[in-house]
């Protein structure tokens, strides 16, 4: 069945519809050339429409494992060439079967390229994905949805548990989190309390945490004001490290200031400076948003980390408390695991057994 994707500057790309579902959200693009389980079950998707930029996807099936939470969040999913014969040894289902599963509605044979380029120029808008013939009436229904502004509440986990581990007791604040972060804290030792993102500063902090980690997550951090209030009340009672939303919300608590960004930065093919060490890496990217880094003058905060396409913050660090965050993902692996030393830093921070 044909459909388009309509933008909300009128603009309109023609593909095929793999079911007939309808779709709004806001418009992003994904640059990586691999990944697309990853980018479908990451939280910080949640209500977006996410179009791809590598023209082939499905090739290597969806598994089990590569999970990054326990569905997928994304309004809608726009794609060049729908494969559907995947071949890997982990293969599991094929990606179609996933996305009618999922209730995924999904837009295929689209010049996914054209659309990127658009909104590259246009900037980051709403769109809404329809049949062919969808009448007026019912686009302008669509349209009429308001893009849903806390997602966070959505993404979280709803009750508190635990990964065991021997290490360090780090409570994870859950604002949607990716599996590989939990793996990669899990990995590095620690004993993880993941608790919902509604916990209080007080009953984290009666939980005898050795460090915090605040997690990645869907939409605007300035959304979620109870959050900021909280983590404010936990800055300089035990190290902490925040990635994506958690360096934003962090950035917030600090008393520096958020913005968004006219396309984001979306892929596994980001660079990022290491200002500390002048190292240039490869990162794994997924924000919207980003810290402003004029606001940072005057408070504690030291940049460490600078995006080399746009200069836009990627890190930051407290200049007295045990207190750092990075806005990219080190815990994805864009092909190296360089970024991984991070994961270090905030181990090396928490107390060591007796
Ligand atoms: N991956 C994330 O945590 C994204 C953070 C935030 N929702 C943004 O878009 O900037």
């Amino acid at each position: 069945m044909n459909g388009k994707l309509i933008l909300e500057d009128g603009t309109v790309f023609n593909g095929k519809l793999l079911n007939n579902m309808k779709a709004t959200g806001e418009v992003v693009f994904n640059t990586g050339m691999t990944g697309y389980q990853e980018i479908l079950t990451d939280p910080s998707y949640c209500r977006q429409i996410v179009t791809l930029t590598y023209p082939l996807i499905g090739n290597y099936g969806i598994a089990d494992i590569f999970m990054q939470s326990r569905k997928s969040f994304v309004n809608g999913f726009i794609i060049g060439e729908l494969c559907d014969n995947g071949s890997n040894w982990h293969l599991e289902t094929e990606i179609s079967d996933f996305l009618t599963r999922q209730g995924i509605p999904c837009l295929y044979d689209v010049d996914t390229r054209a659309v990127t380029k658009h909104i590259r120029a246009a900037g980051t808008m709403k769109g809404i994905i329809v049949p062919e013939d969808a009448a007026k009436t019912e686009i302008d229904e669509l349209f009429a949805v308001p893009i849903k502004k806390e997602v966070v509440s959505e993404a979280t986990t709803p009750n508190v548990y635990k990964m065991e581990n021997d290490g360090p007791h780090v409570v994870v604040m859950d604002f949607g989190i990716k599996q590989n972060i939990l793996d990669s804290l899990h990995q590095w030792g620690c004993n993880l309390t993941i608790v919902p993102s509604n916990t209080t500063a007080e009953e984290i902090m009666n939980l005898n945490p050795d460090g915090i980690f605040l997690s990645n997550g869907p939409g605007d951090p300035k959304d979620i004001p109870d959050v900021i209030e909280n983590v404010k009340k936990l800055i300089g009672k035990k190290p902490m490290f925040g990635i994506c939303l958690g360096h934003q919300i962090l950035g917030l608590a600090l008393g520096a200031n958020t913005y968004k960004l006219k396309f984001g930065h979306r892929g596994s093919n980001q660079p990022v400076k290491n200002l500390e060490t002048g190292r240039v890496y490869i990162t794994s990217q997924n924000h919207g948003y980003a810290v402003d880094e004029a606001s940072l003058e005057g408070l504690p905060l030291k940049v460490t980390h600078r995006s080399i396409n746009d200069g836009t913050v990627e890190g930051m660090r407290h200049t007295k408390l045990p207190i750092f965050s990075v806005q990219f993902h080190p815990e994805a692996s864009p092909g190296p695991t360089d970024n991984t030393y991070l994961f270090d830093q905030f181990v090396s921070m928490l107390p060591k057994e007796e």
